[in-house]
């Protein structure tokens, strides 16, 4: 008999064994007790609301801008009753960053994971958060989310369980960019021939507050802006940041911008990198971080400086010619004036185009020690360059020559039905013409609309490499920071030019950092892998909102068959809506 079998029957160890059962018991209970469901009703509407003090329409929820903070603990579930009271629009919520583990339902994509809802409609999104880290949710219809309709997501660690940091406080930036001309306005110019582009934001938000036509810091500048002047209680009155000396704060910074790619710096105080995305790293220390839209960070900042000032904090463009002023607010030492402005000039930031600075920030970001590593070998490659084109005269982006047109019908019901003539049945391409030349506008721009789908085997290792390349324009290539749905993924390495098989021998394969998002710089190359093990249909594009309206993006799908009851109120539209109306029992 083995010791272990000895042990199960033998009576000296009754006593043991019913120990040993009312412990189990106990964790469980504990368990079930500590996480929990966390309701929430929220109506979706339009607002008169004045971001940057000048007055406009808003996309908020229950008359907030931005919307609501959730927060919860890993393990807890979601619940968000989410009306639409938009007069005549459907409207849809993502969960950035959450995985959506067994409800690809609830990934709020339109015409990927759900139909829209529609005015007056309610759809209840029940969703596990099962990752403590710093997230945000945000409207995934057409251009919503630069309506504004966005807000945090914090999930903390499980009850017992800790941060691999110490805190003694925190302090929550979700940052936007904003425009004057209405969204509606947007989406028309970006579709029109001749093409009208948006343009750079008119103001930075931070927590939906920021100043047009004036500045905080005019003392400090010679340029001809003047000082504002905002009524404590008014809409765009910067969030002061309230800190008590000698301290450490963790700053959750959550990048939600439309277009702008951004770096943030405190004057005075360096800052301590140690989670993107909802993944710890290995920490490192900055005097000023990028923040591409649809990241997250935190970082911890020591309040070690001269306590009877207060000190900014400034927020500014990346990346492309900026023609918008600072995003500025004060972090307020205790007990100074929250209104004391700080005697020092801004902090520094890097040049709009000193990329050397965004490369060398975004080659510290590694993985902490003891995080998952990647597999080691990948099953299957793909390849997709990012380009700018025309079709019939109309600016596009497209993905190997393909701008991505999203169907009526959603994949995820599409698929699951095996529905025909929902979407384009031929994948699209994995790779692009060995003789494309990434550092030359296109010889041939004209590319085509497309909805294919790339579906991968369940459990597959996929690796993907992105390839940016010249836009339309000479010598213009631009930053492009990419997101995928349903999944984390490493980030196995960033190079120049074009991409060769050479390239993979540099993968970072000891301690990729694993996110949801990441960027690709002008004329570069990035490459990720992932494990396909998420059962769904998932978006994978660019997230400046006006490019993925203009088709950059692809969408990924895996394990449909093992998806069992998709909630018919996902699917009531186009051929699933006439399916599921025609054989009720569905
Ligand atoms: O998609 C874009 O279009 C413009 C420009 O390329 C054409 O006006 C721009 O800066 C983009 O990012």
């Amino acid at each position: 008999m083995s010791p272990f079998s000895f042990f199960l029957v033998h009576p000296c160890f009754k006593a043991l064994r019913a120990l040993l059962i009312l412990c189990c018991f106990s964790v469980l209970i504990q368990f079930t007790l500590a996480s929990k469901a966390r309701h929430f009703k929220w109506e979706v509407g339009y607002l008169f609301w004045s971001p940057d003090c000048v007055e406009n329409v808003v996309m908020g929820i229950n008359g907030q801008f931005p919307g609501p903070t959730i927060r919860a603990k890993a393990g807890d579930t979601i619940v968000v009753e989410l009306t639409n009271k938009l007069h005549t629009e459907g409207v849809v919520i993502h969960w950035h960053g959450i995985r959506q583990l067994g409800t690809p339902w609830a990934d709020g994509t339109a015409s990927i994971s759900q139909c829209v809802i529609n005015p007056e409609e309610t759809f209840v999104y029940r969703f596990k958060v099962d990752k403590a880290g710093t997230y945000f949710y945000h409207g995934h219809y057409g251009m919503q989310r630069s309506a504004g309709l966005y807000g945090s997501l914090i999930v903390d660690v499980a009850e017992g369980e800790k941060e691999p940091f110490h805190y003694d406080g925190e302090i929550n930036l979700l940052l936007s960019d904003w425009w004057h001309q209405s969204v509606h306005d947007q989406e028309v110019g970006l579709s029109s021939n001749p093409f009208r582009w948006i343009g750079e934001p008119q103001s930075l938000l931070i927590n939906g507050r920021g100043q047009f036509n004036c500045s905080l810091a005019a003392h400090f500048s010679n340029s001809s802006s003047i000082q504002c002047k905002i009524r404590g209680n008014a809409q765009c009155a910067p969030p002061r940041l309230h800190v008590l000396p000698n301290k450490t704060y963790r700053l959750r910074v959550a990048s939600t911008t439309s277009l702008a790619s951004l770096n943030l710096a405190v004057g005075n105080h360096k800052m301590v990198v140690v989670e993107a995305d909802g993944n710890y790293l290995q920490p490192f220390a900055v005097d000023d971080m990028d923040i591409y839209s649809g990241e997250t960070y935190s970082v911890l900042i020591t309040t070690d400086q001269n306590p009877s000032m207060n000190y900014w904090v400034s927020v500014s463009v990346r990346g492309r010619h900026p023609q918008t002023p600072p995003g500025l607010t004060i972090l307020n030492y205790h007990p100074n004036s929250p209104s004391k402005l700080p005697t020092s000039p801004l902090p520094v930031s890097p040049r709009w185009d000193d990329y050397v600075h965004s490369k060398s920030f975004t080659n510290k970001i590694l993985a902490l020690q003891g995080s998952p590593r990647p597999p080691v070998h990948y099953n299957r490659q793909v390849f997709l360059l990012n380009t700018q084109n025309k079709i019939n005269g109309y600016t596009k982006w497209s993905i190997n020559n393909i701008s991505l047109v999203l169907p009526a019908t959603p994949y995820l019901g599409s698929i699951k039905f095996g529905l025909k003539g929902a979407f384009d049945h031929k994948s699209p391409p994995e790779n692009f013409s060995n003789h494309y030349d990434v550092m030359r506008p296109p010889i041939n721009p004209n590319s085509t609309h497309g909805s294919g789908i790339y579906k991968f085997n369940f459990n597959s290792t996929v690796d993907v490499i992105l390839q940016n390349a010249n836009a339309l324009s000479e010598n213009v290539s631009e930053i492009h920071p990419w997101h995928l749905h349903g999944h984390d993924f490493w980030v196995l390495g960033y190079g120049e030019g074009k991409f060769s098989e050479k390239d993979v021998k540099k993968f970072n394969l000891k301690n990729p950092p694993l996110r949801n998002s990441v960027v690709i710089f002008p004329y570069g190359w990035t490459a990720i892998r992932f494990v396909a093990d998420n059962p769904g249909v998932w978006a994978f594009h660019c997230h400046i909102e006006p490019h993925l309206h203009m088709g950059m993006g692809v969408v990924f799908s895996e394990g449909i068959e093992r998806i069992k009851k998709i909630p018919n109120e996902a699917l009531g539209c186009g051929l699933t809506g006439k399916m599921l109306m025609n054989n009720p029992h569905t």
